[in-house]
Order: C-alpha cells, then sequence, then structure tokens
C-alpha cells in the first residue's frame, strides 16, 4: 500500500506548474506528495508555488519539506488542489475525513480549479458507505442531539474517540467528529445536503461531485479516472 501511494504521490507531481496556487490535503498519501513537492521546490525546479494547507498536518509538512504556505484569505483562487479520500465509487464521489480535516478539506477542495484524488486501488468501492462510516464535524453541545437524529436517516452515529488523549477527537476547529453509519447510501449529493441542514452539523464527509480526476494506484501501475 505504501508502494501505491508514493506511485500516486509522484504521478500527481505532473500536474504542478511554475505560479500555481496547490490546496494541501490531509493523511499519509497527501504527506508524500507534500514531500516530493518540497524537493521539486527546494530544487528549484519548480517556480512561485504556495501551498494552502487544508489542516495543521499538512501546514506541518508543508513547512518541515520547504513548501511556502499561504492562507485561504490570502490567495485568489486555488490553481488545483490534491489529497486523498477514504472511498471512490464509480461517479467519483467520495467519502473523506478518517483524519478529522474534512471540513477545512471540502472549503478549500470546492474552490480549486482541478480537484486531483489520490487513492490506491483498496478504496474503490460500488456505493460509498461500504466499508467507511461518514464522518460528521459538529458543534460539541450539540453531538448527543445529533447523533440521535440521524437515525432518522437509518443510520447509528459514534462519538469518536481519540488515541493519544483521553476523551473525544477534537478537530482542528475545536469541534467533535461523529462517525455514522448508513444502512445504504443511494444519492450521495442528497445526502450531503441533508446532514448538513442539521443545526449544530458543520459539515460532513461526502464529497458529491467536486473531484476532477482521481489517481489510482494499482499493482499495474497508476490509473486515471475522470469525471
Ligand atoms: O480525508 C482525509 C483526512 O481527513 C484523508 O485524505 C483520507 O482519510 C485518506 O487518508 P490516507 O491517504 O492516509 O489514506
Amino acid at each position: 500500500m505504501e508502494e501505491f501511494k508514493r506511485a500516486v504521490a509522484k504521478e500527481a507531481l505532473k500536474f504542478i506548474e511554475d505560479d500555481m496556487i496547490v490546496g494541501l490535503g490531509t493523511g499519509s498519501t497527501t504527506a508524500y506528495f507534500i514531500e516530493y513537492l518540497g524537493k521539486l521546490i527546494m530544487e528549484e525546479e519548480l517556480e512561485d508555488v504556495y501551498g494552502v494547507p487544508t489542516s495543521y498536518q499538512a501546514r506541518l509538512l508543508a513547512l518541515e519539506n520547504g513548501v511556502p504556505v499561504v492562507g485561504l484569505d490570502e490567495v485568489d483562487a486555488i490553481d488545483i488542489a490534491v489529497d486523498g479520500a477514504d472511498e471512490v465509487d464509480p461517479h467519483l464521489n467520495l467519502i473523506k475525513g478518517r483524519g478529522a480535516a474534512l471540513t477545512m478539506e471540502k472549503i478549500i477542495e470546492y474552490r480549486a480549479g482541478t480537484f486531483l484524488v489520490l487513492v490506491d486501488e483498496g478504496k474503490l468501492v460500488e456505493r460509498l458507505g461500504q466499508r467507511m462510516p461518514v464522518p460528521i464535524e459538529v458543534i460539541p453541545a450539540a453531538w448527543r442531539a445529533i447523533a440521535e437524529e440521524i437515525e432518522v436517516f437509518n443510520a447509528t452515529a459514534e462519538l469518536r474517540m481519540a488515541s493519544k488523549k483521553d476523551g473525544p477527537v477534537v478537530t482542528d476547529n475545536g469541534n467533535f467528529i461523529l462517525d455514522a453509519r448508513f444502512h445504504r447510501i443511494d444519492d450521495p449529493l442528497d445526502l450531503e445536503i441533508e446532514l448538513n441542514n442539521i443545526p449544530g452539523v458543520v459539515e460532513n464527509g461526502i464529497f458529491a461531485d467536486i473531484a476532477d480526476i482521481v489517481l489510482v494506484g494499482t499493482k499495474d501501475g497508476v490509473k486515471k479516472l475522470e469525471r
């Protein structure tokens, strides 16, 4: 799997040109991309490329690897955003947010000229929710009420607990994460909108209709899927 991640991260570099503003995703696959991007910038093979991080993780990695960072409010536009995903369906709808960075990821990726997704073939599914729950970022005070309300969608939601901290995961925005398992997701776009209509929901991890290109690491090399 690490080999596939490195392969798609390398392939993603072909999409980056001088003078680009690049949205920097979160997770282990994007970490390779940030590392390789930093190398090209340090070797002056790419000039005037700036990264807009989607998380503290992406920001720290960018700084560590020599990718200059700017905030979303400092740029006029984002040329391309590069990020991983947890599931990809045949229409290139995604589930994201295992790393709890889904809100900033969606804010940046929605606005990118091109949204490029990097996955290995194990992330391809016939239907979203087949393997992974849908992460939902919620205002802390509302977590229990929202977890109960989500049952209306034939789903169960669990508060995500931290592993190196006592208590729940707290996102970069100071919120909690609910991981919701749906019996069946027939219409990802509809569910994405419905979930965001619940008061107290900040954002959810369904990314319907926004991925432009998905690079898939397979044992036969990197495959390109386009919408
Ligand atoms: O959505 C994410 C973080 O919020 C990640 O992009 C997603 O979980 C994929 O991560 P990885 O590349 O480590 O498998």
